[in-house]
């Protein structure tokens, strides 16, 4: 009888089977636990894109951090049409900032499309200083406007970068390009009341964007001068009258002038630490043509022109509100004379070599003019009634008065204002007729309107 050889070669078969399937059973295990891993893999990477780099399309209100990606991505790499560090642009650069006069600046102006930015970049650039324009174009109010105001500035070939402050790479760029001899540094958010609705964006632009820019400053060899704006909201329920730079600015009344006021300070420890040359000017309620459309007189203006009523605030005892309503020109001026004494920083690469310049300047009027009589000179320049509503000082930030001494501007460098609110605001609404193509018996008597006046 032949042996059985089938059950051993069965048993054999039976074995190589069952390892075939183990097999199998542990690379589909495997195959699945690597799949599961790859996926978990792929979607942590996408949630750290997503919350690192988001859309372009971030709107400017959003939190620092994620705005200062953006300005990163959004004006390190472009600006505009012409690619940021390519070589025309670098020549655009060079070419806006290079001074025309002997011993000339050549000045980086911050929020050079904005309203004291735009007039202060004409006035540097027609006596011959060399001039860069850096802006973010942000939305507070109507862009358009600093549109225009930049569109003004390049047929005077002056170029803005578009760019925030707080874009550290990009300010590093400038200054690698051109060795600025002076920084006016006007940037900033602006308004008092804008600052109960917005707190973050104030800390954002007034703070941290000139503590960028400071940092950037004091690491640059040669270190510029820096003249920068202050405000006059920083003496707060100060009731010393008229102000002098002497008096206490430590009660601020909004966070906007808190935020001013902390520029102070910090204007102070980068001038004891690094030997910055910094001057802060304490601007008085600035208006005129070209202004900002956020300003009280600017929005009456628009207000009475279309029938519609305005708030005339009172003092919670029912007096008048009051401000030293100061002339586009006469700033300028001061601004330019802030310029022209100041004295050069000490420090290099980031060292204090010596004692360096810091001041602090009223920029006013000295003539405080109630609200009330802001609004009948308005009446009488646009021959319109104003529908007033007379209303108590909501608790918005507004201090009741503002008045300024400018002994010390004046004997620093001869800062003298010469425009009263009638003059000034004629000139005001001679161009917001003109540049709002309003057809009315002023546009007549204004045609022959100089678009820089
Ligand atoms: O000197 C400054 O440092 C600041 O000046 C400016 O602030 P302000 O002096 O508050 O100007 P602005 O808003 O034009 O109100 C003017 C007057 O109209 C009153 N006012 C205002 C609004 C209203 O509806 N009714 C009203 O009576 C109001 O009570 C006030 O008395 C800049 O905006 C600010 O950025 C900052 O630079």
């Amino acid at each position: 009888m032949p042996t059985d050889t089938s059950k051993p070669m069965k048993l054999e078969r039976y074995n190589s089977y069952i390892r075939k399937v183990h097999s199998t059973k542990l690379l589909n295990a495997s195959s699945k636990f690597l799949f599961r891993v790859t996926l978990l893999i792929a979607l942590v990477l996408i949630l750290f894109f997503t919350i690192n780099y988001p859309p372009l399309s971030d709107n400017t209100h959003s939190a620092p951090h994620h705005h200062h990606r953006h300005s990163f991505l959004s004006t390190s790499l472009f600006s505009g049409s012409s690619l940021v560090g390519g070589a025309a642009w670098e020549k655009q650069v060079r070419h806006s900032s290079t001074p025309r006069r002997v011993n000339g600046f050549s000045v980086l102006v911050t929020g050079a499309a904005g309203f004291i930015g735009s007039h202060c970049s004409l006035a540097l650039k027609k006596r011959g200083d060399g001039v860069l324009g850096l802006d973010n174009f942000n939305d507070y109010y109507d862009p358009s406007l600093k549109r225009a105001r930049q569109n003004l500035l390049s047929k005077h070939q002056i170029f803005i970068v578009e760019g925030d402050l707080n874009d550290g790479p990009l300010l590093t760029k400038l200054f690698d390009v051109v060795p600025f001899t002076h920084v006016l540094h006007l940037a900033a958010q602006a308004g008092v009341r804008y600052a109960m609705q917005n707190p973050q964006s104030y800390v954002k632009s007034n703070i941290a964007g000139f503590v960028n820019l400071l940092e950037v400053a004091k690491a640059v060899n040669p270190q510029p001068a820096i003249v920068w704006a202050s405000s006059s909201s920083v003496y707060g329920l100060n009731t010393e009258n008229p102000f002098s730079e002497r008096d206490r600015t430590d009660r601020p009344a909004s966070l906007y002038a808190a935020t001013k006021k902390a520029g102070e300070e910090i204007a102070h420890t980068y001038n004891h630490i690094y030997g910055l040359s910094l001057t802060g000017l304490r601007f008085f309620t600035v208006y005129g043509p070209w202004g900002r459309p956020d300003m009280a007189y600017f929005f009456f203006t628009k207000d009475i022109l279309q029938g519609k009523p305005i708030d005339i605030y009172r003092t919670q005892d029912q007096k008048a509100v009051a401000r030293d309503f100061t002339y586009i020109d006469d700033v300028v001026k001061g601004c330019l004379g802030a310029l022209d004494t100041a004295e050069k920083s000490t420090g290099s690469g980031g060292k204090k070599k010596g004692p360096a310049q810091l001041r602090v300047y009223n920029l006013g009027n000295t003539s405080p003019v109630p609200v009330g009589r802001l609004v009948s000179i308005l009446e009488g320049l646009l021959n319109t009634k104003a529908k007033k509503h007379v209303i108590t000082l909501p608790r918005n930030g507004d201090v009741p008065y503002t008045h300024a001494n400018v002994t010390l501007a004046y004997k620093d460098f001869g800062y003298k204002p010469t425009t009263d609110l009638a003059s000034g605001l004629r000139k005001f609404v001679k161009w917001y007729v003109n540049y709002f193509g309003i057809e009315s018996k002023h546009s007549k008597e204004t045609q022959h309107f100089d678009e820089s006046s």
